[in-house]
C-alpha cells in the first residue's frame, strides 16, 4: 500500500476514492472499504483512502483518537487498500472553503466517490453530497450501519470504552481493541509484590479503556495472555493515568520494547485497597478470572 500526504504526490492516473477520517476503522468503515474495493475493481483503477489526520473530531472537539495514523494504515493496508493520502489536518486545513476541497478531489481523477450519507465537508461543513455529484459521475453514498439497533459511530466507541466496555467496543470495530506503545519504567512496585507490570507508553491523545482488564499482549509476534489495568492506581497515590499490564508465564526484561495490548474481557473497576496485602490477594482473583475469561 502506497502513501502519501497530499492528492498531488500521487501518479496521475484515475482512481476511485472513499473519504473520511476513518477513526478506529469500525464495522461501518469497514463496509465502505468494501464497497471501495468493488468499485476499484469494476473500473480497474487503484483504491485511494483519503484520509486526515488526525481524525477531524479530534482537531475540532479535542476528544481522543481510537487510531494512530500508524494504527490506522495499518487496518487500511490490510484491508486490501491501493494507496492512502493522510493530509495533515490542521485549523488553516480546516478553514478552506468547500471548493479548494473539491479541487483537490479533482486531482485525483475519481471514477467513483464512496463516502457516508452524512459526509460534510470544508469550511463550516458547507459541503455535502451534491457538491461531490460535481467530481464524479459515481457518488456512493452509504447509509449509516448499525448494530443491535445503535449506529455505529467512532464517538460511540469512545463512550464504550470510557466505561471500560471493551466488548461494546470490540462488537463495533469487529476485532478486539488494542494500543500499541513501548515499555517504560515505573515504580518498581510491582515486582515486589509477585506481580511485575510492564508500564506501557502510548501516543498522547489515543483513547485507552479504564479499569482492570483480561488482555492479550502481542511481543514480537508472539501473544501472550495476561492482565491489564488502566487507571490511577489509588492504593499506591498514584497520580497520572497509567497503563500496565501482568504477563502470565513470562518472565524477562521488557524495557523499551514495543507492544500491542489487545483488550479482551472487562473484570472490574480501579478501586483503592486498604494495602499492598489486600492488592496482591484480588490481583491473584483478577489473574484467575483473566485466565478463566481468555480461555473460553
Ligand atoms: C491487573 C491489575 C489490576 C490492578 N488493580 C489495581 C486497583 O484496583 N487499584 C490500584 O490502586 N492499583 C491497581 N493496580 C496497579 C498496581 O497498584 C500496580 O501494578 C503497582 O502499584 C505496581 O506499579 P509499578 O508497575 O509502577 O511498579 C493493578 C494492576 C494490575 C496489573
Ligand atoms: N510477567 C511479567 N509481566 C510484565 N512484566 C514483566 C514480567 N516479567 C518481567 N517483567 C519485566 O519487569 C518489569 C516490571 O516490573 P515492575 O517491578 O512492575 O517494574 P516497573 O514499575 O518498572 O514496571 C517490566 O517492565 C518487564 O521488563
Amino acid at each position: 500500500m502506497k502513501t502519501y500526504v497530499s492528492p498531488t504526490q500521487r501518479p496521475d492516473t484515475e482512481t476511485v476514492v472513499a473519504v473520511g477520517s476513518f477513526d478506529g476503522v469500525h464495522l461501518g468503515h469497514q463496509a465502505l472499504l468494501a464497497r471501495l474495493k468493488e468499485r476499484a475493481r469494476h473500473y480497474r483503477v487503484p483504491s485511494v483512502v483519503y484520509t486526515f489526520d488526525p481524525p477531524t473530531r479530534v482537531l475540532m472537539q479535542g476528544v481522543e483518537f481510537l487510531s494512530t495514523l500508524p494504527e490506522k494504515l495499518d487496518l487500511l493496508a490490510r484491508y486490501g487498500i491501493d494507496e492512502v493520502i493522510a493530509v495533515p489536518f490542521t485549523p488553516e486545513f480546516a478553514a478552506r472553503p468547500k471548493e479548494a476541497f473539491l479541487d483537490d478531489l479533482r486531482t485525483l481523477r475519481p471514477r467513483a466517490l464512496v463516502v457516508g450519507e452524512d459526509f460534510h465537508f470544508g469550511k463550516g461543513r458547507a459541503g455535502g453530497l451534491a457538491d461531490l455529484k460535481g467530481v464524479s459521475g459515481d457518488v456512493v453514498a452509504l447509509p449509516m450501519h448499525s448494530l443491535g439497533g445503535e449506529d455505529i459511530k467512532s464517538t460511540r466507541v469512545r463512550e464504550m470504552l470510557k466505561a471500560g466496555d471493551v466488548e461494546g467496543a470490540s462488537r463495533f470495530l469487529g476485532r478486539h481493541y488494542d494500543a500499541q506503545g513501548v515499555v517504560v519504567r515505573g515504580d518498581q512496585l510491582g515486582r515486589t509484590i509477585g506481580y511485575p507490570t510492564a508500564n506501557i507508553r502510548v501516543p498522547e491523545g489515543k483513547a485507552l479503556p479504564l479499569g482492570v482488564f483480561a488482555a492479550r499482549t502481542i511481543i514480537d509476534g508472539q501473544a501472550y495472555p495476561g492482565m491489564a489495568n488502566v487507571g490511577y492506581r489509588p492504593t499506591v497515590d498514584g497520580r497520572e493515568l497509567r497503563f500496565e499490564v501482568n504477563l502470565f508465564d513470562f518472565d524477562g526484561d521488557l524495557y523499551g520494547q514495543e507492544v500491542q495490548v489487545k483488550f479482551w474481557h472487562y473484570l472490574r473497576g480501579e478501586t483503592r485497597f486498604s494495602g499492598l496485602d489486600a492488592l496482591r490477594a484480588q490481583l491473584a482473583q483478577d489473574a484467575l478470572d483473566a485466565r478463566a475469561r481468555l480461555s473460553e
